[in-house]
């Protein structure tokens, strides 16, 4: 029986597709969930196993540690997908906008993937950790200020656990720009944004699962970022 992967924030979009992916491939795969919604129980009949998890707080990230633990004690792979977009117009408490675009960019990331450390190296086959972190890793943003920060620490944990896991697991990152509009985004947004790229395409959710299926299927690639960004770092 393969060993299962781990993916967090699988109910929509990326993380979806990336299920949905590994689930057409007969990956066992172990989902965690923050709103209980109908694409979350179609993984379950799939084969999926649910984990229901918000990681806004410390005992909730302790308590997905345990159930994730208790459900294998081995994984082939840990993708953390998870993630809150915040902007500071929308909070007036900074201080709490930075802890939570920590606790779910960072402190999941880093307990789970220190949890899982026997997880992953005390077994034979390959082992994976990807981070899905963002284009603004490396340039800021000024409208998504604590969000870029958060995105580039869980970067640099990409640096770190492929220092400290070495030749047992690989460790990337996965940068994408704009992959996927949301609902809520308009007309003249959407022409604005296609414009921030070389490429002036949005491409949608299945760049990230070519990218993912890449890094687990990869030999040689560690401590890196795949850029799934159209070329905007060149506009
Ligand atoms: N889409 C894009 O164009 C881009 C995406 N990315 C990155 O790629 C990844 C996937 O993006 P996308 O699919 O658009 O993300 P979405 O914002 O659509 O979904 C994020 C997921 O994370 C879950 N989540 C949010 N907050 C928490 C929390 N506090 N605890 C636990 N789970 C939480 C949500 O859970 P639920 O639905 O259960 O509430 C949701 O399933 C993210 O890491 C994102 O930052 C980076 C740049 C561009
Ligand atoms: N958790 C999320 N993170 C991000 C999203 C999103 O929808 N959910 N979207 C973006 C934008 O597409 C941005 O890249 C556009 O420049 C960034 N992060």
């Amino acid at each position: 029986m393969p060993l299962p992967v781990l993916l967090t924030g699988a109910t929509q979009r990326l993380g979806l597709a990336m299920a949905e992916s590994l689930l057409s491939q007969n990956t066992p795969i172990v989902v965690t969930y923050r709103t209980p919604k109908q694409s979350i129980h179609r993984l379950e009949q799939k084969g999926a196993i649910l984990i229901r998890a918000d990681f806004s707080t410390q005992a909730a990230i302790d308590r997905a540690i345990d159930e994730i633990i208790a459900v294998s004690p081995y994984y082939r792979a840990l993708i953390h997908n998870a993630s809150d977009w915040a902007q500071e117009a929308d909070n007036d408490n900074y201080d709490s906008l930075m802890e939570q675009m920590m606790r779910v960019h960072v402190f999941a990331p880093y307990r789970i993937n220190m949890a899982l450390e026997t997880a992953l190296t005390h077994r034979e086959g390959p082992a994976d950790i990807i981070h899905m972190t963002d284009y603004v890793q490396q340039t800021g943003s000024a409208k998504h200020v604590a969000y870029a920060a958060s995105k580039a620490a869980l970067h640099n944990l990409t640096l770190s656990f492929a220092k400290r896991l070495a030749p047992s697991v690989k460790v990337n990152s996965i940068a994408p720009a704009l992959l996927m509009f949301n609902s809520g985004d308009d007309e003249a947004y959407r022409e604005k944004a296609l414009k921030k790229s070389l490429l002036e395409i949005v491409p949608g959710a299945d760049e990230a699962v070519k990218a993912m299926n890449y890094l687990l299927e990869s030999d040689y690639i560690t401590g890196q970022t795949v850029h799934l960004n159209g070329g905007r770092h060149l506009k």
